[in-house]
């Protein structure tokens, strides 16, 4: 129940509620919780909140935030989710903050980064479910239940950061799941400065949708801007649907450059998938010096 916790401060804002620290009274341990108000949700927000929640419990690995538990308390119209604590923020706040002191982010960082969240993405995008007796995943040629899971709201408000540096993928508020018959999915959601041409046309979106999201965040770790900046949604989304945009900084490589524009691709079948940028030799590199 709430009541085996003490909420220390208020943090900031995830999908649909807000996110505040708090204290497991039993072992003191330092967690979050966001806090939803079902009571206003519409049938199918809630049946998005029930799949977020069951989306986050199956997904465990150092590159996700950690989820914990939910409490649902029926008495105020609340569901609790409770996950893990990142005491370096989100990326938006590093970005800001860099900004701010007119400093850039070195371009080992950027690989970092972009090496940590590729592997939680590979982790959300290639999972395999064992097709084990009584599992009733529908498993497909090779018996194996191909589910992958789009986050669909990456941008640097939702990557943060442990105490040791490790970056996370958080707030699957808009994730879905999608099995091997539905490779593809049609919804709307608001059109944030991350979001794909193909979402923007309302038209089909996929795991390629989640890397352009990925180009836009390793774009502005460079240049502090997302590649497509606009005064208001309409010319937002015309300026992402021409596809224009200036290099990052010349102080970056070539390099990073070209696998920016390479997740920037128009065309979604044209951009790297999680296999590729995982075989990329400044990502591989980053990888097997991690183990
Ligand atoms: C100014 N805010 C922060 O520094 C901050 C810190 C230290 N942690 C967070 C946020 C989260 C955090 O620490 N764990 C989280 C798990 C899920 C979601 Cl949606 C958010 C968080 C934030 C926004």
């Amino acid at each position: 129940m709430v009541e085996q916790y003490e909420i220390i401060s208020d943090i900031g804002n995830g999908s649909f509620g807000k996110v505040q620290k708090i204290r497991r009274k039993t072992d003191d341990k330092i967690l979050v919780w966001k806090e939803l108000n079902y009571g206003k949700m519409s049938e199918k927000e809630k049946q998005q909140l029930v799949s977020e929640v069951n989306i986050l419990r199956d997904l465990k690995h150092p590159n996700i935030v950690q989820y914990y538990d939910r409490i649902i308390d029926k008495s105020n119209q609340r569901i609790y989710i409770i996950m893990e604590y990142c005491e370096g923020g989100d990326l938006a706040l590093i970005i800001r903050k860099t900004r701010k002191q007119s400093d850039h982010i070195a371009e080992d960082v950027i690989w970092k980064i972009l090496m940590q969240i590729t592997l939680g993405l590979y982790q959300c995008h290639r999972r395999q479910l064992n097709n084990q007796p009584g599992n009733d995943s529908n498993p497909n040629a090779s018996g194996e239940a191909p589910q992958k899971i789009l986050h669909r709201d990456l941008k640097p408000g939702n990557i943060f950061l442990d105490g040791n540096g490790n970056v996370k993928i958080g707030d699957f508020g808009l994730a879905r799941v999608m099995n091997h018959d539905s490779q593809f999915a049609y919804t709307h959601v608001g059109t944030p400065y991350y979001m794909s041409p193909e979402q923007i046309n309302e038209s089909k979106y996929n795991e390629q949708s989640d890397i352009w999201s990925l180009g836009c965040i390793i774009y502005e770790l460079a240049a502090q801007h997302p590649p497509f900046q606009a005064q208001n949604h309409l010319s937002l989304a015309v300026k992402i649907k021409t596809g224009k945009f200036e290099r990052i900084p010349a102080r970056y490589s070539e390099e990073l450059n070209r696998v920016v524009s390479w997740m920037l691709c128009q065309n979604s079948i044209e951009r790297p998938t999680v296999d590729d940028l995982m075989n990329l030799p400044q990502v591989s590199l980053r990888i097997r010096e991690k183990k």
